[in-house]
């Protein structure tokens, strides 16, 4: 069955559109109940991240969430940090993922320097974003100190995902990418962080790289479902970086799984290709244009 159709208008291939399809920040909150003692969460939310249409076609169909990640610094630009990333790369990325996707709520990071000066910059900032890509919410790093802005713009229409715990753009202030919450002090921080967010209205939640012990106070006491990457099987959800799940970074965190190597078979696609033209086996009569043969 073909998912796609070619829009000839634009010569770009676009998702057919599913009216009302589309999941939506309301319909992912309301994946977390109210029950005696706390929240749960039934089914676990499913999060990728995306950076280019072609990729966002092939994990849409799987996931709940598709988030532009700002690790693209890393990922796509070969950045040392998150730190680098502009307003503009977000913007031509999430686009991009926005066309290649009909089916998960796309939500884009808001990179460092973007909204943090105040609530203001944060609104102009992550309105330009939702009308240059076509996204549905973004995502900012941050706790307490952010949840007025996260207030700000969720009362103004702009959904909003929190990111606490290890927050990468703060990497200078925490001088590293260590586990986060190893003292009680330190958890107790996170939990007020996750549970201001969660109050100023975040539709979910990342926690990064914290203790299993904090990810399961935090799933059961806030609201917001909780989205882990590197804390834990407790979260009501679980976010990876699409290129280490997929085995194409040599070195990463402890916390990812690899479900694929592909940077081994890219290597050896690449190895075979090099051998056969330097052998000459490639290009053969069917890689060939030729006039047809008469048919009469
Ligand atoms: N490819 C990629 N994957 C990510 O998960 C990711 C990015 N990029 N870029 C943005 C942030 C940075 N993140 C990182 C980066 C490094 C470690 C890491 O090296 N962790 C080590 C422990 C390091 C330490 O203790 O200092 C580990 O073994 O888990 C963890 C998270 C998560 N994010
Ligand atoms: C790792 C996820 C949560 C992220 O923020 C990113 O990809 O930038
Ligand atoms: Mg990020």
């Amino acid at each position: 069955m073909s998912t796609f159709t070619m829009d000839t208008s634009t010569s770009r291939a676009t998702p057919t559109p599913v009216p009302g399809k589309r999941m939506t920040a309301p319909s992912i909150r309301a994946r977390k109940e109210k029950v005696e003692g706390g929240y749960r969460t039934e089914q676990p939310l499913v999060m990728l991240t995306a950076y280019t249409m072609r990729m966002a076609q092939l994990l849409d169909p799987h996931c709940d969430m598709l988030l532009v990640g700002d690790s693209l610094g890393q990922v796509i630009y070969g950045l040392p940090s998150t730190i680098p990333v502009t307003l503009e790369m977000m913007c031509a990325h999430g686009a991009a993922v926005v066309r290649g996707s009909w089916h998960s709520l796309v939500a884009v990071d808001m990179p460092f320097g973007s909204y943090e000066g105040s609530p203001d910059q944060a609104f102009a900032n992550a309105s330009r974003i939702m009308k240059e890509t076509g996204c549905a919410a973004v995502k900012l790093e941050g706790g307490e100190a952010m949840a007025p802005t996260v207030d700000f713009l969720t009362r103004r229409g702009i959904p909003v995902i929190g990111h606490v715990g290890l927050t990468p753009q703060a990497v200078n202030i925490l001088g590293g990418y260590g586990a986060r919450g190893k003292t009680g002090d330190e958890a107790k921080l996170i939990e007020r962080d996750a549970l201001a967010v969660s109050e100023a209205g975040a539709f979910c939640i990342v926690v990064e790289g914290v203790m299993e012990e904090i990810a399961t106070t935090i799933a059961q006491k806030v609201a917001a479902p909780i989205i882990g990457i590197g804390a834990s099987a407790e979260c009501d959800g679980q976010v990876l970086v699409t290129d280490d799940m997929l085995g194409m970074f040599e070195r990463t965190p402890r916390f990812v799984k690899r479900f694929d190597d592909l940077a081994a078979r890219i290597s050896e696609a690449a190895r075979t290709y090099a051998e056969e033209v330097r052998g000459r086996t490639f290009p053969t009569a069917d890689q060939t244009y030729r006039p047809k043969p008469r048919q009469d």
